[in-house]
């Protein structure tokens, strides 16, 4: 499972928890992530991850990219909605994309378990 993880920055702390309660499943995930969130991921969770560009820099739009060609199978994209964001058509487009190629893609907490714990599962 390929799965890209991305948060903004107030949803930054819930991320890494997040990660760090299901770092066994995630472990066995190849996982890259926009550029601040996945180093607080390598460093605070200990995860091997691939850090793109940050999200205001176009990570958000590099990780669209992988998802069109299928190299994307879930997003884990923890936004905020209460802060506006200046790279929000890049988000837009993020979120579309998953939508046009059919990938599952949580945008909160809950979503989010549901989806990790779907791959315990599997
Ligand atoms: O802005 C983001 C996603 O839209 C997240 O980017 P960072 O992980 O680099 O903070």
């Amino acid at each position: 499972m390929r799965i890209a993880l991305i948060a903004h920055d107030r949803k930054k702390d819930d991320m890494v928890r997040l990660a760090g309660q299901f770092h066994a499943v995630l472990s066995r995930c190849t996982l890259m992530a926009t550029g601040t969130t996945g180093g607080r991921l390598q460093r605070e969770v200990g995860l091997a991850v691939e850090c793109l560009l940050s999200g205001p820099l176009g990570g958000d739009l590099q990780i669209g990219a992988r998802l069109a060609v299928g190299e994307v199978d879930a997003v884990i994209f923890l936004r905020d909605p209460m802060t506006p964001q200046p790279h929000e058509p890049d988000i837009n487009a993020l979120v579309r994309a998953c939508d046009v190629h059919d990938v599952p893609c949580a945008t909160n907490l809950s979503g989010a378990r549901l989806l990790l714990q779907g791959l315990i599962v599997e």
